[in-house]
């Protein structure tokens, strides 16, 4: 049965695919976006755009949504421990307008791009669900508290809701890919060195408690990542906050990636070590077990060096399109 759904941060990297997928399933879909990060080119063909804040969602919502996916948000590490303020306000502030518009309109079924960040570092590895959350960086604590907010809303007013928590998303899907400006993640940011707009990769840190000193990460293709939001509509209960990790399961430490991009451009990558970033916990990999028994999920784009393929393709066609609109 098709829907209809508002996407906010549907113009951004995520929320850009997860647009694509759902117009392929036949689903309406109507994109929220200030444009703050996102690019309005970003917003998927077929889906209505609406340029707004979230804060303002109940201009726009009304009974005849089936259900939101929230994926407007602040979501730099490094920048959120320099402007914490920044971070509660739109995170915390921007969900807490856009739960009153949805309880008003009477919209009860959400999606929210939640993510590692709200655990910390670790006490054991593989993460699931029940680990203690103890978010080393604001980003994490503000994604931490709308997680809170949105377990309240579910039982005192029925929402029904589900929290993804998204470990390294990477690579794209068709014309919808990875494109922040300025670029912070790891990914984007080396294949900006095999394309030559950069010299070098910074790695920041290499004397964490790893086998080679760099962080340990668990990248997660965006198109699986997308599968599990479709799942997450369908499993939404009323009156329950169910919480998932999305990740493979497998860590990559910053050199691994490097060496993979490597492989798969053809390039040297030159790399600097510089100093450690703010915020950052030193092995971070997902359990998803939940996700596997709750929604049925079974990510199938798991291989590192594919995930990279398919980023580094989309990133030469944006090159292509860049030079082409120049000349
Ligand atoms: N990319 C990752 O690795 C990752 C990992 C874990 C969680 N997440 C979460 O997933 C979500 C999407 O991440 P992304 O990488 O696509 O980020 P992104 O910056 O590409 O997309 C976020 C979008 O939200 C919009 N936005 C921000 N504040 C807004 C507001 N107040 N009103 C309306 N629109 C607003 C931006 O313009 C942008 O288009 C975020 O919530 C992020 O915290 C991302
Ligand atoms: O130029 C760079 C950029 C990144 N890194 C390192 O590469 C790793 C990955 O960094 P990213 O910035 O790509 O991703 P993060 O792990 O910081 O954060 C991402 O994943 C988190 C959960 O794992 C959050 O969900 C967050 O939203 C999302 O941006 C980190 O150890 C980082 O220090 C470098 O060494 N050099």
């Amino acid at each position: 049965m098709s829907g209809k759904y508002l996407v906010t941060g549907g113009a951004g990297y995520v929320g850009s695919v997860v647009a694509q997928h759902l117009l392929e399933a036949g689903h309406e879909v109507v994109v929220l976006d200030n444009l703050s990060t996102g690019f309005r080119e970003g917003v998927p063909t077929g889906a209505s755009f609406i340029e707004g804040d979230i804060r303002d969602a109940a201009k726009w919502l009304d009974p005849s949504f089936d259900a939101v996916l929230h994926f407007a948000a602040f979501s730099q590490v490094g920048e959120s421990v320099v402007k914490p303020e920044k971070y509660w306000d739109n995170n915390v502030g921007g969900t807490m307008a856009l739960l009153d518009a949805m309880r008003s309109a009477g919209v009860r079924k959400l999606v929210f791009s939640s993510t590692a960040a709200t655990y910390g570092e670790p006490e054991q590895t593989p993460i699931v669900e029940s680990a203690p959350t103890k978010p080393t960086n604001p980003y994490g604590a503000s994604k931490l508290a709308v997680d809170h907010m949105i377990t309240g809303e579910a039982a005192a007013h029925g929402l029904g809701a589900v929290s993804l928590r998204y470990f390294n998303v990477a690579g794209a899907y068709g014309s919808c890919g990875e494109r922040h400006d300025p670029e912070s993640h790891l990914i984007p940011l080396v294949l900006q060195v095999a394309q030559g707009r950069r010299e070098a990769i910074s790695v920041f840190g290499d004397d964490y408690p790893t086998p080679d000193g760099t962080c340990i990460r668990d990248y997660i293709h965006v198109a699986d990542l997308a599968e599990a939001h479709l799942l997450a509509l369908a499993a939404a209960t009323p009156g329950e906050h169910l919480i998932c990790n999305l990740g493979n399961g497998n860590g990559f430490s910053v050199r691994e990636v490097i060496e993979t991009v490597r492989q798969v451009t053809g390039h040297p990558i030159p790399e600097v070590v510089a100093p450690r970033r703010g915020g950052d916990p030193a092995v971070l990999v997902a359990s998803a077990a939940t996700a596997r028994e709750r929604l049925g999920w079974n990510p199938s784009r798991a291989d590192l060096a594919g995930i990279v393929a398919d980023a580094w393709e989309f990133a030469q066609d944006i090159a292509a399109q860049n030079s082409a609109r120049e000349q």
